[in-house]
Order: structure tokens, then C-alpha cells, then sequence
């Protein structure tokens, strides 16, 4: 095994009865996943990330984003929303090319300076947190959870290895376009960006602290879920879907259950927006980590690909919840996309006629054909769909207090973060060099020389935080 992978080992995928799935674009090229197919020859390899977009609306927080040469055809659908985007001024500056730009509106603060609100400028650093306990792990580092000590305020610190980062120059302004897209972001079902900082070694993003853990272990727990419990998720991922395609202009590409994590009152947390998703690029990699599950065929044929590939795994992820395994499995990547290319979608006796027709709707084959395909005139059919009949969409959006979300998850208190694998939660924080140090050698801020992550801090205004984290909106 060549790996060459930015992660270590102990780092790979752990064992949690259903393992967890490592999206695809971990993968350094085609030829690591792909045994040869007649199919597949002379397709290019289209594991790009996300569609970058722009967003503007009340906030006015325009961003222009990398589109990655792999995914430059854009479709129709794509091309679609995006006369609808620059209807609504909503459109990137093509022009611009790769460079990244991002407006600071009134809502944030210029540069890292915290408490400006108070009157009292200074820098914010790592050194004004302090670390409780790890709550994950992913790709490029880990997720851990910390405190504000001038306010007590918790969130999930997301860690990512500067050094990791530079072996691939692309995957900088990747981690970039991905650190925008989390900033102009606001809404009630996808995790919230509150700080970013960095020091020498790395970039931290501290976000909303999902204190329910993840979906993946109730599904784990609990091997399938009911049908009203599947529509109530589905039904928030639709929302935050929507808005990512509609407003945000984002394919999201990566929906499954190891994503989706829930607040503290038990709502849906899209997160992982790809910063953690794409290995370094030393070609000599064999091993494959991730699995395409729940990806759509397009992409898997390195087709062109526009929104209607979020819909197919919506399809695929409620497919799995209710049945406790995705619709297309198999021992090895190959197998699992011919089986997503060629296989007829089978569904088990016991799920209804209603759940029957939304998932057939969603996994279709032909995206043109796709319940999603063609929007934003399929929005109201989803929404629409006797599979949603239990839900109002009104309260549903406005994340009104009389909707109590299926699964209320038991918090003693926040920071035992109960919700989490004990796996992470007892790992000791160790002392410097074990891997797991405290950020402590640029606790002052100061950062390299080098100016490659220049713009990258970023920390959100004092009301926006206060709103969020006592859920009174601010989306
Ligand atoms: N906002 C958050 N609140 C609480 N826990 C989080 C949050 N974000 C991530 N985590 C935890 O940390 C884990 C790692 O998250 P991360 O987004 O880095 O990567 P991942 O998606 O699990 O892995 P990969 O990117 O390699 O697929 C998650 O599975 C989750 O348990």
C-alpha cells in the first residue's frame, strides 16, 4: 500500500458497526478507484468539489469562488440557476477567474478583531479558548470541542494542517472557496461559522457546536429508522438543499448520514462542506477510502453535473435511513458504480407506497429525469410529495418552537458531549508533539511569513453569535 494520504493512519475510518464513509474525493485520482471499464475510458475524472457560487441577499456577502477545471462543464441546470442567480445579482464574477474575494458586510467584523462590539479591539487567537474534549476526526485533522473563556461559550473547533494543505496547491483555495461558502452561509439547518483563525501550523474554524452528535450513530444505533422520523430529516436537508441551491448557488455533492449531525433540540446540522475532503496529490496512492454510495451516477461516469446530484443523494441517504443500508452496496468500488449505473433500484416490501414513490422519483438514473432535475420549478413538487404529508413547511422553516424534531437528544450537560463517540471523547488532549498538542507555539497570533492563507480569519459579529447560540435566528 502506497498511501500518501495527508492523514495518518490511525486516522483512517474506525469501526463503528456501520463504518464510516469517506467521500470520494479523498481519492487522488481516477486510476486508485477505478479498475478499467469500457464505460469509463476517456472519462475525466469529475470528483471536483462544489460549484462555486455567490450569495448576496440581506447581507450582501458576494463571493467569487474557484470553479474547479473538473468541473467547468457546467450543465444546463447549472447554467439555469445561474441566470437566476444573475437575475438576482447574484452572479460571481466570471472574470476574476481563480481569485477569491470575499465582501465583509456590516454583519462581520474586518479581520479578526473580537469584542469590537464591546468597544475593545484586539486579535483573537487560539489562546482564548480552551480545549475540553475531542469530539471527531476527519480527513485533515480533528474536531474538537472548546470554550470561550471570556464568555463560556462552546463550539466545535475544526483543526486543518496548513502542511497538508500545501502539498496541493489547488486544495488552498479549495479550503479557501470552502471557508467562504461556511461564512455566507446562514441558515437555520447548516452549521454556522463563527470564528476562523490560524496560527503557524494551522487553520481553525470554530463552528456551532452540534451537541447531538451525528445521525450516523442513531442510524447505527437504531439500524433503520420510521418513515415519519426519515420525512422530518428530509424535510430539513430540502430546506438547507434549497437554500445551497438556490440562494448560495452550491452543489453540496457529499450528502450521507456521517454529515448530517443534530442540535442540541434534536434539528438536522448539514455540515462538512469538503475543507476535509480532498487527499494531497503525491500519484502514487493505491488505496481507496472513499465509497460513492451515495454519489449519482453522472458524477461517478465523470459526466458533467449540476444541482440534480444533491437530490439523487438525498434519495440514496433516505433510502438508507429507512431501510438501513443505501440503495447500491457492494464489496468494492467498482462494483458499487456499476451497480448505481446499471442495477434497477430495489425496494424492500415493508416501506410505503409514498416512500416508494420518493425514492424512485429521486434515484433516477437520467438526472433530466430526476425529481430535483429541473429546478427551481421541482421545489414545489418536492415539497409537495404525500412522502412530506406530515409536514408543515412553513413552521418547518421558520424552525418554529411548537415543531419538536423526532429525536431529542439527552444532554446533561454540554460539555460531557454524551452525544459522541467515546472513541474521541476520552482521548486525553496530549502535550505537544503527540499529534494532539494545544495550539500554544503561536498563541499570539503571529503567522507565517508565507501569505498563502492571508483572509482567512474571519470572526462573526457579537450579535450574530449571541442570536445563534440562544436559536434566535440570525439566518
Ligand atoms: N459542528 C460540529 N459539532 C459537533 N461535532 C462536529 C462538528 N463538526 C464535526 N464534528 C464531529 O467531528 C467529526 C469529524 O468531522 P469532519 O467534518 O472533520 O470530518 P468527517 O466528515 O467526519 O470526515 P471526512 O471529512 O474525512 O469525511 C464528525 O464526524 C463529528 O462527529
Amino acid at each position: 500500500m502506497a498511501a500518501v494520504f495527508a492523514f495518518d493512519e490511525s486516522e483512517m475510518d474506525m469501526d463503528f458497526g456501520r463504518s464510516r464513509r469517506r467521500s470520494v474525493s479523498s481519492v487522488n485520482s481516477r486510476e486508485d478507484i477505478w479498475a478499467p471499464s469500457p464505460l469509463m475510458d476517456d472519462q475525466p475524472f469529475a470528483a471536483s468539489e462544489h460549484l462555486a457560487g455567490s450569495y448576496n441577499g440581506s447581507n450582501s456577502i458576494p463571493i467569487i469562488a474557484e470553479v474547479d477545471e473538473a468541473v467547468s462543464e457546467i450543465t444546463d441546470g447549472v447554467a439555469k440557476m445561474g441566470s437566476y442567480l444573475k437575475n438576482q445579482q447574484f452572479m460571481p464574477d466570471d472574470s476574476l477567474g481563480t481569485s477569491y474575494q470575499v465582501d465583509i458586510s456590516s454583519d462581520y467584523i474586518d479581520s479578526n478583531l473580537a469584542g469590537i462590539a464591546d468597544g475593545i479591539k484586539r486579535k483573537m487567537t487560539t489562546s482564548d479558548f480552551e480545549y475540553i474534549k475531542v469530539l471527531g476526526k476527519g480527513a485533515y485533522g480533528k474536531v474538537l470541542l472548546v470554550r470561550e473563556k471570556a464568555t463560556g461559550r462552546l463550539y466545535a473547533q475544526k483543526q486543518l494542517k496548513k502542511a497538508s494543505m500545501m502539498v496541493r496547491k489547488k486544495l488552498v483555495e479549495q479550503t479557501k472557496t470552502e471557508r467562504a461558502i461556511l461564512e455566507s452561509v446562514r441558515h437555520p439547518y447548516i452549521v454556522k461559522l463563527f470564528y476562523a483563525l490560524q496560527d503557524q501550523h494551522r487553520l481553525y474554524l470554530f463552528l456551532e457546536y452540534a451537541q447531538g452528535g451525528e445521525l450516523f450513530s442513531h442510524l447505527a444505533s437504531e439500524k433503520m429508522l420510521s418513515e415519519p422520523v426519515v420525512s422530518f430529516y428530509a424535510a430539513e436537508l430540502v430546506l438547507a438543499l434549497t437554500h445551497l441551491h438556490t440562494v448560495v448557488g452550491v452543489v453540496y455533492r457529499d450528502l450521507k448520514p456521517e454529515n448530517c449531525l443534530l442540535d442540541s433540540q434534536g434539528h438536522l446540522v448539514l455540515t462538512d462542506f469538503g475543507l476535509s475532503k480532498v487527499s494531497s496529490d503525491g500519484g502514487e496512492c493505491k488505496t481507496f477510502l472513499g465509497t460513492p454510495e451515495y454519489m449519482a451516477p453522472e458524477i461517478l461516469l465523470g459526466k458533467p453535473y449540476d444541482f440534480a446530484v444533491d437530490w439523487w443523494s438525498l434519495g440514496a441517504l433516505c433510502y438508507d435511513l429507512l431501510t438501513g443500508t443505501p440503495p447500491f452496496t457492494g464489496n468494492n468500488y467498482k462494483r458499487i458504480v456499476e451497480k448505481i449505473q446499471k442495477t434497477k433500484l430495489v425496494l424492500p416490501y415493508y416501506i410505503t407506497a409514498e416512500a416508494k414513490d420518493f425514492l424512485t422519483r429521486l434515484l433516477r438514473k437520467e438526472p433530466k429525469k430526476r425529481l430535483g432535475g429541473n429546478i427551481p420549478d421541482d421545489l414545489s413538487t418536492i415539497r409537495k410529495h404525500r412522502f412530506f404529508r406530515r409536514i408543515d413547511w412553513a413552521k418547518l422553516e421558520r424552525r418554529d418552537p411548537s415543531v419538536v424534531p423526532p429525536i431529542v437528544p439527552i444532554i446533561t450537560n454540554p460539555i460531557l458531549a454524551e452525544n459522541f463517540s467515546d472513541e474521541f471523547t476520552s482521548m486525553a488532549l496530549s502535550p505537544p508533539g503527540s499529534g494532539l498538542e494545544i495550539p500554544g507555539a503561536d498563541q499570539n497570533g503571529s503567522y507565517s511569513k508565507d501569505d498563502t492563507f492571508a483572509n482567512f480569519t474571519f470572526t462573526a459579529s457579537n450579535s450574530f453569535i449571541e442570536n445563534a447560540m440562544n436559536n434566535v435566528g440570525g439566518y
